[in-house]
């Protein structure tokens, strides 16, 4: 899909294709549509980023507990949404050794009951190891500084969805 095309879409089908960058969060997308015209794909993102940034911290805190636990409850029972399931499933979260997953399950409680959001990690840019190691560092420390780094990796997860949603179909590439 070229940029002229993203475009072009009306607002239904821009947030039918592009509702799920932010998981859950379909509202910042419908809002980032007004920003139209976009020279590039960088464009979009950008402004996805500055609707995200002007959120109050409460705001960016709602955006994080829209996200499924790594390795939890969700992904057991098969309510990920396709991209989730996709991400959690190339970082190994559903193949975790039982040990493996008792710590997952009982590291991402005790970072949640000190937070009041989920620990979030851009698993596409991870693995299992290295997600483990980041849960267990990022749990000790202070909230804002938590709720910030989580905000980053939202925008990672952000960035590559958008890569793949635009990317993938080559001939026209953004
Ligand atoms: N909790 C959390 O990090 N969830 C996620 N990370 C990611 O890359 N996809 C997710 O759903």
């Amino acid at each position: 899909m070229d940029i002229g095309a993203v475009n072009a879409l009306s607002y239904e089908d821009f947030v039918n294709i592009f509702g799920n960058v932010v998981e859950k969060c379909p509202i910042i997308t419908a809002a980032v549509w007004s920003r139209r015209p976009f020279g590039n794909l960088n464009a979009l993102e950008t402004a996805i980023n500055e609707f995200i940034d002007e959120l109050p911290e409460s705001g960016k805190e709602g955006i994080l507990r829209c996200h499924p636990d790594l390795a939890g409850r969700d992904l057991q029972s098969g309510t990920l949404t396709r991209e989730s399931r996709e991400e959690q499933a190339r970082a190994g979260m559903d193949a975790l050794s039982p040990g493996e997953a008792a710590r997952m399950a009982r590291l991402n409680e005790e970072y949640k009951k000190r937070f009041g959001f989920p620990f979030v990690i851009c698993a596409r840019m991870s693995d299992k190891n290295t997600i483990l190691q980041q849960l267990s560092e990022r749990r000790l420390h202070e909230l804002p500084v938590e709720r910030a780094r989580g905000i980053e990796e939202v925008k990672k997860i952000c960035r590559v969805r958008l890569q793949s949603l635009v990317l993938s179909d080559a001939p026209n590439k953004l």
